[in-house]
């Protein structure tokens, strides 16, 4: 059976924002929210995103270096959110984390030798001639030299300190090791290098690794399957040749730089990511990416391109945000015409300007709305502006996630999310025998499972799946009613084949809403 080493369900981390001396709490920054993954034995996984979007915070959680504040991570069919102190420490030793920095992560007053051998100190080995011989084994096969026990931090370059970092990561030959931006903070020269190092340990100590990075270049190097974060959720998760050569999701494709859209009116010139990751405090409505996305779709009654479209948008959420700033224009528009005042035109056509938008949009009514909206900002009034922006120019994602029901099904948004996890999570139960499908539907709805009940029924799996019942579409509702059914029996790989027959292939992807 191929069970998962580590398989992270709904993982969820929220810090809180506190005020004042009594540190009232004022709002949550939800860093992590809701994300869910598998790592195989010996399988390397990227995790990637933008700086800010809770890669890191996603491999402190789920090894529990920090607490997360709900979802489950199960390493080797052990619950590790339920762990004590003492299988904590187990845990430790089988899962390592290597930091970013080479630098700080060291004791600048302790020989490699020593900082290396920590690990094995703390876990009990008293033999320091063991430790020794141990110690100069691993830092040849880091690529070192053994003579280098005795040396000090400041004498290794950077990317030799990154190779003393994973030796000491594997010095009690652990199963699992998170590398956190393994090689950003090191030379461009080095980083290929340690690159190599690193998918070579993988062979050699058969190790499952998770690649933290916000460079996709580097995850394309060493990656078995890529997942895709932002703002907290995981968007996308494909096997990296797949994820490169047909990226689902917009964010996916602006982080690539290149958006392969067949539709004209969608695809855009650039699609440079531009702006801020959104606060993680105040997540945006509907789908997160919408705020930035290069594709996010325009409303069927406009004939606008894709980047006139982004930047209307823009010009929306400014507007309703940070709001627009008349008099800084005014002065700017002022200037650039070398005059007292700018007349009402220019700062119209300032503003214009400052968000890429045309002089006249080549959309009669668009152009109708917006030039309403800029005189209303003109005049000083720019929350007009904003409801008159909002009114006029809707978009589907603001409303609703990615992901949404086919056209043709009465589904909800929610039960089509529903759905679509209980069809990932059956997923990494391929190949499983009956007994194994068993065990682990038992613990995934253990928490849901009514206790006046006998064992595992219809209902837990659908309280565990956020399932409603019935669903609001009665073909969907048979089709997964049967599914469920297989699973109950044990059957996965019949419950997989009873929801392709009904939903169609299962795309790792988030983002449904783009694709034709
Ligand atoms: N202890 C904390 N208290 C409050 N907010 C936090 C804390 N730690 C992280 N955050 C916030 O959580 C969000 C996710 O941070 P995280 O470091 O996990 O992102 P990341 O993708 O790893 O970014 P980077 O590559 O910059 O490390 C950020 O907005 C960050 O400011």
């Amino acid at each position: 059976m191929t069970r998962p080493l580590l398989d992270v369900d709904g993982l969820v981390k929220q810090y809180s924002v506190t005020e004042g001396v009594l540190r009232n709490e004022v709002g949550r920054v939800r860093a992590v929210d809701g994300v869910s993954f598998t790592v195989d034995r010996g399988e390397t996984l990227g995790l990637v995103g933008e700086s800010g979007c809770g890669k890191s915070t996603t491999a402190t959680t789920a090894l529990r270096l920090e607490e997360p504040t709900d979802g489950r991570v199960v390493f080797d069919g052990e619950d590790v959110t339920a762990y004590d102190d003492k299988a904590l420490k187990r845990f430790r030793r089988r899962a390592q984390m290597v930091f970013q920095d080479p630098t700080s992560s060291f004791d600048p007053r302790m020989s490699i030798g020593e900082s290396v051998a920590e690990p094995l100190r703390v876990h009990g080995m008293r033999d320091r001639e063991r430790r020794r011989r141990i110690v100069g084994d691993l830092l040849e096969r880091v690529g070192l030299d053994a003579a280098d026990v005795d040396r000090y931090p400041h004498e290794f370059s950077g990317g030799q300190k990154q190779r003393v970092g994973l030796a000491r990561a594997l010095v009690i030959n652990p199963d699992l090791i998170v590398a956190d931006e393994p090689v950003s903070a090191l030379d461009v020269s080095v980083q290929a290098d340690i690159l190599d190092l690193i998918e070579r340990l993988q062979a050699e100590f058969g190790l499952a690794i998770v690649v933290i990075s916000h460079d996709m270049g580097v995850v394309r190097e060493v990656c078995d399957r890529v997942a895709v974060m932002y703002l907290g959720e995981i968007v996308e998760t494909a096997p990296t040749e797949r994820l490169f050569e047909d990226p689902q999701h917009p964010y996916t494709r602006a982080l690539l730089g290149s958006t392969p859209v067949a539709d004209p009116r969608r695809r855009g010139r650039g699609t440079k990511l531009t702006g801020d990751v959104p606060s993680p405090s105040d997540p945006p409505p509907g789908c997160r990416f919408h705020t930035r996305c290069p594709e996010v779709i325009p409303d069927e009654a406009y004939d606008l391109d894709a980047e006139t479209w982004r930047a209307v948008l823009n010009l929306r959420l400014r507007a309703a945000s940070q709001g627009v700033d008349v008099e800084a224009v005014r002065t700017y528009a002022a200037a650039d015409d070398g005059a007292e005042a700018a007349d009402p035109d220019a700062v119209r056509a300032a503003i214009r300007e400052e968000f890429d938008l045309p002089p006249t949009l080549p959309d009669a009514r668009a152009e109708e709305a917006l030039s309403g909206a800029l005189d209303r900002i003109v005049a000083g009034d720019v929350d007009g502006a904003a409801d008159r922006l909002a009114e006029a120019f809707p978009t589907v994602c603001r409303r609703e996630r990615p992901g949404l029901a086919p056209e043709e099904t009465d589904l909800s948004a929610d039960e089509w999310a529903a759905i679509k996890s209980l069809r990932a999570w059956i997923a990494t139960l391929v190949d499983a025998d009956e007994s194994a499908v068993t065990d682990r539907l038992e613990r995934r709805c253990a928490d849901d499972r009514d206790r006046d009940r006998d064992g595992i029924d219809r209902l837990a799996v659908r309280a565990a799946f956020r399932l409603p019942e019935p669903l609001s579409d009665s073909d969907a509702e048979r089709s997964v009613g049967a599914a469920i059914d297989a699973l109950l029996a044990g059957r996965a790989d019949a419950a997989a084949d009873e929801l392709y027959e009904a939903f169609g292939p299962l795309r790792e992807s988030a983002c449904h809403l783009n694709r034709d």
